[in-house]
Protein backbone atom coordinates (compact mmCIF):
# COMPACT_ATOMS: atom_id res chain seq x y z
CA UNK A 1 0.00 0.00 0.00
CA UNK A 2 1.02 3.51 -0.81
CA UNK A 3 2.52 5.94 1.59
CA UNK A 4 -0.14 7.82 3.58
CA UNK A 5 1.45 10.43 5.16
CA UNK A 6 2.54 12.38 1.53
CA UNK A 7 1.64 16.02 1.26
CA UNK A 8 -1.24 17.23 -0.28
CA UNK A 9 -1.35 20.08 -3.08
CA UNK A 10 -1.85 22.60 -1.39
CA UNK A 11 0.32 21.61 1.64
CA UNK A 12 3.13 21.35 -0.81
CA UNK A 13 3.01 24.36 -2.41
CA UNK A 14 1.62 26.59 0.82
CA UNK A 15 5.10 24.95 2.20
CA UNK A 16 6.84 26.12 -0.36
CA UNK A 17 5.53 29.49 -0.28
CA UNK A 18 6.49 29.30 3.70
CA UNK A 19 10.06 28.26 2.88
CA UNK A 20 10.24 31.05 0.70
CA UNK A 21 9.46 33.76 3.13
CA UNK A 22 12.26 32.14 5.18
CA UNK A 23 14.61 34.03 2.69
CA UNK A 24 13.13 37.70 3.32
CA UNK A 25 15.58 39.95 5.90
CA UNK A 26 12.49 41.75 6.89
CA UNK A 27 12.40 41.95 10.45
CA UNK A 28 8.81 41.82 10.98
CA UNK A 29 6.64 40.02 8.48
CA UNK A 30 8.14 37.46 5.57
CA UNK A 31 6.17 36.67 3.17
CA UNK A 32 6.74 34.19 0.26
CA UNK A 33 4.42 33.32 -2.87
CA UNK A 34 4.23 30.16 -5.41
CA UNK A 35 2.97 30.85 -8.47
CA UNK A 36 1.41 27.37 -9.55
CA UNK A 37 -0.48 26.46 -12.96
CA UNK A 38 -3.86 24.89 -13.56
CA UNK A 39 -1.75 21.76 -13.58
CA UNK A 40 0.14 22.31 -10.38
CA UNK A 41 3.72 22.87 -11.99
CA UNK A 42 5.41 25.67 -10.24
CA UNK A 43 5.60 28.74 -12.39
CA UNK A 44 7.43 30.86 -10.17
CA UNK A 45 8.38 31.65 -6.53
CA UNK A 46 9.33 35.44 -4.47
CA UNK A 47 9.44 36.56 -1.09
CA UNK A 48 9.41 40.09 0.08
CA UNK A 49 13.15 42.28 -0.38
CA UNK A 50 14.93 45.11 -1.42
CA UNK A 51 15.24 45.92 -4.81
CA UNK A 52 18.81 44.29 -6.76
CA UNK A 53 21.88 46.57 -6.08
CA UNK A 54 19.45 47.85 -3.06
CA UNK A 55 21.28 46.51 -0.09
CA UNK A 56 19.20 45.04 2.74
CA UNK A 57 22.02 46.40 4.94
CA UNK A 58 21.80 50.14 3.70
CA UNK A 59 18.12 49.75 3.45
CA UNK A 60 15.97 50.87 6.14
CA UNK A 61 13.52 48.10 7.42
CA UNK A 62 11.48 50.28 10.05
CA UNK A 63 7.94 50.87 10.00
CA UNK A 64 7.62 54.78 11.29
CA UNK A 65 9.11 57.58 10.86
CA UNK A 66 10.05 60.05 7.52
CA UNK A 67 8.95 57.84 4.87
CA UNK A 68 11.71 57.90 3.09
CA UNK A 69 13.45 56.35 6.14
CA UNK A 70 10.68 53.49 6.00
CA UNK A 71 11.07 49.99 4.05
CA UNK A 72 7.59 50.20 2.70
CA UNK A 73 8.51 52.87 -0.40
CA UNK A 74 11.60 50.11 -1.22
CA UNK A 75 10.42 46.69 -0.40
CA UNK A 76 9.03 44.81 -3.37
CA UNK A 77 6.60 42.55 -2.29
CA UNK A 78 6.28 38.33 -2.21
CA UNK A 79 3.51 38.34 -4.98
CA UNK A 80 5.03 40.84 -7.20
CA UNK A 81 8.66 39.26 -6.89
CA UNK A 82 7.03 35.77 -7.89
CA UNK A 83 5.60 37.77 -10.80
CA UNK A 84 8.62 39.51 -12.08
CA UNK A 85 11.13 36.06 -11.16
CA UNK A 86 8.96 34.44 -13.89
CA UNK A 87 10.54 33.86 -17.35
CA UNK A 88 7.41 32.24 -19.36
CA UNK A 89 5.41 33.72 -21.24
CA UNK A 90 1.67 32.20 -19.42
CA UNK A 91 0.70 32.32 -16.46
CA UNK A 92 -3.12 32.52 -17.62
CA UNK A 93 -5.54 30.38 -15.25
CA UNK A 94 -2.86 30.14 -12.69
CA UNK A 95 -3.43 30.28 -9.10
CA UNK A 96 -0.93 31.86 -6.08
CA UNK A 97 -0.61 30.04 -2.85
CA UNK A 98 0.58 33.77 -0.29
CA UNK A 99 1.69 33.69 3.35
CA UNK A 100 -0.37 37.11 3.52
CA UNK A 101 -3.20 38.52 1.73
CA UNK A 102 -2.03 40.33 -1.30
CA UNK A 103 -2.01 44.38 -1.07
CA UNK A 104 -4.29 46.14 -4.05
CA UNK A 105 -0.64 46.76 -5.78
CA UNK A 106 -0.08 42.99 -6.13
CA UNK A 107 -3.99 41.87 -6.88
CA UNK A 108 -3.83 44.70 -9.30
CA UNK A 109 -0.59 42.36 -11.23
CA UNK A 110 -2.08 38.88 -10.31
CA UNK A 111 -5.24 40.33 -11.76
CA UNK A 112 -3.65 41.45 -15.40
CA UNK A 113 -1.41 38.33 -15.46
CA UNK A 114 -4.44 36.09 -15.90
CA UNK A 115 -3.87 35.11 -11.95
CA UNK A 116 -7.31 32.97 -11.40
CA UNK A 117 -7.01 31.76 -7.47
CA UNK A 118 -5.29 32.55 -4.54
CA UNK A 119 -4.93 30.73 -1.47
CA UNK A 120 -3.70 32.60 1.34
CA UNK A 121 -2.30 31.75 4.81
CA UNK A 122 -2.96 35.09 6.82
CA UNK A 123 -5.23 38.41 6.23
CA UNK A 124 -3.84 40.45 9.30
CA UNK A 125 -4.19 43.49 7.32
CA UNK A 126 -7.94 43.06 6.50
CA UNK A 127 -8.67 46.29 8.27
CA UNK A 128 -6.56 48.43 5.88
CA UNK A 129 -7.63 50.16 2.80
CA UNK A 130 -4.75 48.60 0.62
CA UNK A 131 -6.55 44.97 1.52
CA UNK A 132 -10.40 46.38 1.25
CA UNK A 133 -9.15 47.98 -2.08
CA UNK A 134 -7.89 44.61 -3.19
CA UNK A 135 -10.72 42.02 -2.54
CA UNK A 136 -13.19 44.59 -4.63
CA UNK A 137 -10.55 44.17 -7.54
CA UNK A 138 -10.20 40.81 -7.09
CA UNK A 139 -14.11 40.24 -7.12
CA UNK A 140 -14.82 42.43 -9.82
CA UNK A 141 -12.39 40.53 -11.76
CA UNK A 142 -13.86 36.98 -11.16
CA UNK A 143 -10.28 35.85 -9.31
CA UNK A 144 -11.55 33.65 -6.57
CA UNK A 145 -9.46 34.12 -3.27
CA UNK A 146 -9.57 31.19 0.08
CA UNK A 147 -7.63 31.13 3.16
CA UNK A 148 -5.25 27.75 3.37
CA UNK A 149 -6.69 25.26 5.90
CA UNK A 150 -4.14 25.11 8.55
CA UNK A 151 -3.94 21.18 9.54
CA UNK A 152 -0.88 21.40 11.59
CA UNK A 153 1.61 19.40 10.07
CA UNK A 154 4.88 19.82 11.08
CA UNK A 155 8.04 19.01 8.89
CA UNK A 156 11.73 19.27 10.31
CA UNK A 157 14.06 19.94 7.62
CA UNK A 158 17.71 19.53 8.40
CA UNK A 159 19.94 21.85 6.72
N1 LIG B 1 0.83 40.92 0.71
C1 LIG B 1 1.99 41.43 1.14
N2 LIG B 1 3.15 40.96 0.62
C2 LIG B 1 4.34 41.43 1.08
O1 LIG B 1 5.38 40.98 0.62
N3 LIG B 1 4.35 42.41 2.04
C3 LIG B 1 5.62 42.84 2.62
C4 LIG B 1 5.97 44.29 2.63
C5 LIG B 1 6.79 44.40 3.91
O2 LIG B 1 8.12 43.94 3.69
C6 LIG B 1 6.09 43.44 4.84
C7 LIG B 1 4.98 44.05 5.67
O3 LIG B 1 5.57 44.72 6.74
P1 LIG B 1 4.80 45.09 8.08
O4 LIG B 1 3.97 46.31 7.79
O5 LIG B 1 3.93 43.91 8.45
O6 LIG B 1 5.90 45.35 9.08
O7 LIG B 1 5.55 42.45 4.00
C8 LIG B 1 3.22 42.91 2.56
C9 LIG B 1 2.01 42.46 2.15
C10 LIG B 1 0.76 42.99 2.75
O8 LIG B 1 -0.19 43.32 1.84
ZN1 LIG C 1 1.69 43.80 -2.45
Amino acid sequence: MKKQNYLKWDEYFMGIALLSAERSKDPNTSVGACIVSEDNKILSLGYNGMPIGCSDDEYPWEREGDPLDTKYLYVCHAEMNAILNYTGTNMRNSKVYVTLFPCNECSKALIQKGIKEIIYMEDKYADQDSVKASKRMLDSAGVKYRMYQPIHKTITLSL
